[in-house]
């Protein structure tokens, strides 16, 4: 369900997989010319999508028969979408999601609003999370990935179903802290991109990468994340690639605010969605809630929300009172 960057090249990678996919593109055109064209003429008009894939802008369509609903929309519009398709959900489904955000108000992750919205017990629940830069794999790159589910068995189904030659998924079942990996590593990397565009060097990035792993384990530890994973994929594999990928939404969108561009002109240079810019409040919010000091992405959010100079904000950080490092990543600072 979205026929954007990732759930484009996800559809290639479940029909490479072996299986049939009907993709929903919230466009007729767009449904039309991956029908006609065999590809998505927006997002990659280079790439040839399998034949087992096809498309339709008619939800119910696409929906009838499924027993995988992969959900690819922007994390903000998942609640509105899934409103209009969940009462056309087959009862056993898998739902699977893509998305690497936390919703604003409510800071929910996404399982959390596709358990709300769709009463969909949470062993039908699972995210998948990983560095998968959505071009790099259409090019059948290789990478790996994470499925994550309480139900192991069903994460195993789903990990079937989408390994192929180039994409290389492994189980586990902490959602928490795979979901979080993926939405924090997105405020990070707008940090590591102001950086880039600020003119910083490399011991400035290691420090973003190394003390925003520090962050985002410590909030996944307060809300029972197992530790472990982000040391894994969904942690420091996602946060890397995109930290330093210039194909990453996140990291455009921190460079030309680095560069001195205002949130409308990043905008325009990025195009797509960049969840960070959003999620940064939602996951600040959260980390108020639950008592967690996360400093990159409260300086994130003063940039994009606040008017703060990133300059100004390299300098708060910087000042911040001196500490013992393993007192820091302990879940209770
Ligand atoms: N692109 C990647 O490389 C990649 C990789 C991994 C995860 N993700 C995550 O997957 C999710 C989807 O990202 P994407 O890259 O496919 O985004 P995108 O902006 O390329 O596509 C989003 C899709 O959602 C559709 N959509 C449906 N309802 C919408 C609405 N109300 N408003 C706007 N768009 C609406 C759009 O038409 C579009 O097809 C995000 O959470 C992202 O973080 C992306
Ligand atoms: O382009 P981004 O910044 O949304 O990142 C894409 C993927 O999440 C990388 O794993």
């Amino acid at each position: 369900m979205g026929a954007g960057s990732w759930g484009t090249v996800f559809a290639k990678i479940l029909a490479d997989a072996g299986t049939p996919v009907t993709i929903w593109a919230r466009r007729q055109s767009v449904a039309d010319a991956i029908n006609a064209g065999h590809r998505n003429p927006d997002y990659f008009p280079d790439i040839d999508l399998p034949g087992l894939v096809s498309a339709t802008a008619d939800p119910v369509e696409a929906l009838e028969g499924a027993d995988l609903v992969v959900l690819s929309v922007p994390s903000q519009t998942l609640r509105g979408n899934l409103a209009a398709w969940s009462g056309h959900l087959e009862p056993h489904a898998t739902l699977l999601s893509l998305m690497k955000g936390i919703e604003l108000g409510t800071t929910e992750r996404m399982t959390e609003v596709i358990a709300e919205v769709t009463g969909a017990a949470e062993s039908r629940i699972a995210v998948l999370s990983g560095p998968n830069l959505a071009r790099e794999i259409a090019e059948e790159q290789p990478t790996a990935s994470v499925v994550a589910c309480i139900d192991h068995g069903r994460a195993v189904d789903v990990q079937k179903a989408v390994t192929t030659s180039y994409f290389r998924p492994y189980t586990n079942t902490d959602v928490v802290g795979c979901e979080l990996g993926g939405a924090v590593k997105n405020v990070i990397a707008l940090a590591y991109g102001m950086a880039a565009g600020m003119g910083m060097g490399d011991n400035t990035k290691a420090t973003i990468i190394t003390r925003g792993l520090a962050e985002t384990s410590r909030l996944g530890m307060r809300l029972g994340a197992d530790p472990t994973t982000f040391a894994g994929l969904a942690g420091l594999g996602d946060l890397v690639a995109t930290c330093s990928s210039p194909l990453s939404r996140n990291h455009t969108f921190g460079e030309q605010l680095g560069l001195g561009a205002t949130l409308e002109e990043a905008a325009r240079v990025t195009k797509q969605t960049a969840e960070g810019v959003k999620s940064c409040r939602s996951i600040t919010d959260l980390a108020r809630k639950v008592g967690v000091e996360m400093p990159i992405c409260d300086a994130v959010e003063r940039v994009c929300h606040e008017g703060l100079d990133p300059r100004a904000a390299v300098a708060l950080l910087m000042g911040r009172e001196t500490k013992p490092e393993t007192d820091s990543l302990r879940s209770d600072k």
